[in-house]
């Protein structure tokens, strides 16, 4: 750890020079001049390598974006022009990919609980299919095929195959007890199969799984993809999708399986499994993960003699709250002199009014590093901007894509007058007496504020 940092988690396009670390032909510390901090900076040409080499591995048509670990209309617009589907989990998500005119016949949507304006949306502007999570849902398509003409929609059925991997347990999604998607055991999805076969509401395509996510181990990728197989087969569904979940490197030394290494095992496991068809993924860390970094200055170093020292700096659980969420472990050093061998042992911290606001929890630093210095962290392209939050009323960060010596910001930083902008302060309305619900013996009484 007292090394300096190690090449293999920055950026593609990442060079050293002798004024410090540049990033798509772009110094670090002339940006963070330029542009503030906090600051996330994504190499685009490592997004596009990323999903070129995706697509490459599984082929064209096969590979689906999972939005969620990063989405702006920038990054929307990237994975289209790259090839890749785009895997939406939310109405908002979906609100996004189409205002970056990805095509509708482009975009799945996902979800455990979508309600009917999301299911309205995407059955009117006509997606690539629903992924479809319950016996709730099919009825919500249902009645909005019959009730507002809605055209069938193509569906996939998620099911919980049984076999859950990934970093943390809040990110183990597959088990059997699991919130997301029809259970291979007690036939509850040979039932789903039997259900959306039968609707005139939905044009059943194919089965979806998805195990979990960092997952370093492929062969627990492999072998929740071969129980989602085998079902398909038997199911005689055109297509199968195997989720995403590729994990990647976040500190020195972690060695992480290539995407031709996800794609050998998935494939030999669904061969075995008995399905001969082509098979979909849905990557989203692995994309972007390393692709980004974040920039943040140096506001205070505190040293309590004999216990530790603390480094805070101008971001925190705000913009990185996987630390606190998943005990997630990051690596931290110094863009203006990257090879500095790093001796001195801090906790990086926010500034976030917690104790638990912690960035890097055992940071090796450069022993020079003093106040007013620019510290990147880096592999902070997934679920870091994605989970962003106003906590302490914190403006978000802006997000900057570099390419060939230029920067373009693609989300602009917010200021302290958006933070007030959903604030509203109008006259208190009076609200609906009680009513009473039905008649007779069984009615109910909701009850209410006068
Ligand atoms: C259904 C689904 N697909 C894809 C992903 C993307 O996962 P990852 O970012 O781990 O590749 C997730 C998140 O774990 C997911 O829930
Ligand atoms: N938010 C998680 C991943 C969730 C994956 C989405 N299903 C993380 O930061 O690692």
């Amino acid at each position: 750890m007292s090394s300096a940092i190690e090449t293999g988690l920055l950026p593609f396009t990442s060079e050293i020079r002798p004024e410090g670390l540049a990033v798509g032909g772009v110094l670090l510390t002339e940006l963070a001049q330029r542009l503030g901090t906090p600051l996330f900076v994504y190499d685009e040409e490592h997004l596009r390598r990323r999903s070129r080499e995706a697509v490459a591995a599984f082929g064209q048509g096969n590979v689906a974006y999972a939005s969620k670990a990063f989405l702006c209309t920038a990054m929307a617009r990237l994975a289209h022009e790259e090839g890749l589907l785009l895997d939406v989990a939310s109405g908002g998500e979906l609100r996004v990919a189409l205002h970056a005119d990805v095509p509708a016949g482009r975009i799945v949507l996902h979800g455990n609980n979508k309600d009917e304006a999301e299911l309205r949306t995407a059955m009117s502007a006509g997606v690539r299919h629903v992924v479809v999570d319950s016996f709730d849902e099919m009825d919500r398509i249902e009645r909005l095929h019959a009730e507002e003409q809605l055209p069938p929609t193509r569906v996939q059925l998620r099911v919980a195959p049984g076999v859950a991997a990934g970093a943390h347990e809040a990110i183990r999604t597959g088990g059997n007890d699991s919130k997301f998607g029809f259970g291979l055991v007690g036939g509850t999805a040979a039932a789903a199969v039997r259900r959306a076969a039968g609707s005139p509401a939905m044009i059943l395509e194919g089965v979806h799984a998805h195990v979990g996510s960092q997952v370093l181990d492929t062969s627990e990728l492999a072998a929740g993809a071969a129980a989602v197989a085998r079902f398909a087969a038997e199911a005689r569904v055109h297509r199968l999708t195997v989720g995403g979940g590729l994990g990647v490197a976040y500190e020195a030394g972690q060695t992480v399986p290539s995407f031709a290494d996800w794609a050998a095992g998935v494939r030999t496991a669904v061969r075995d499994a008995g399905w001969g068809g082509d098979v979909t993924v849905e990557p989203g860390r692995s994309i972007v993960a390393r692709a980004g970094l974040t920039l943040y200055r140096v506001g205070t170093i505190k040293r309590i003699e004999d216990v530790r020292t603390y480094v805070s700096i101008d971001g925190g659980m705000s913009d990185n709250l996987r630390p606190a969420l998943y005990g997630s472990r990051y690596e931290v050093f110094l863009p203006r002199r990257p090879r500095a061998p790093r001796p001195l042992r801090a906790r990086l911290v926010g500034k976030h009014c917690e104790s638990g606001d912690v960035i890097v929890e055992d940071a090796a630093l450069p022993a020079e590093l003093a106040v007013g210095d620019l510290l990147a962290t880096p592999v902070t392209g997934a679920y870091g901007y994605a989970m962003a939050s106003n906590y302490n009323k914190l403006p978000r960060s802006a997000v900057v894509f570099v390419s060939d010596g230029r920067a373009r910001t693609v989300v602009r930083r917010e200021t302290e007058e958006d933070l007030l902008r959903l604030d509203v302060d109008e006259p208190a309305e009076p609200v609906a007496p009680p009513t009473t619900v039905g008649s007779g013996a069984g009615a109910a009484r909701c009850v209410g504020t006068a």
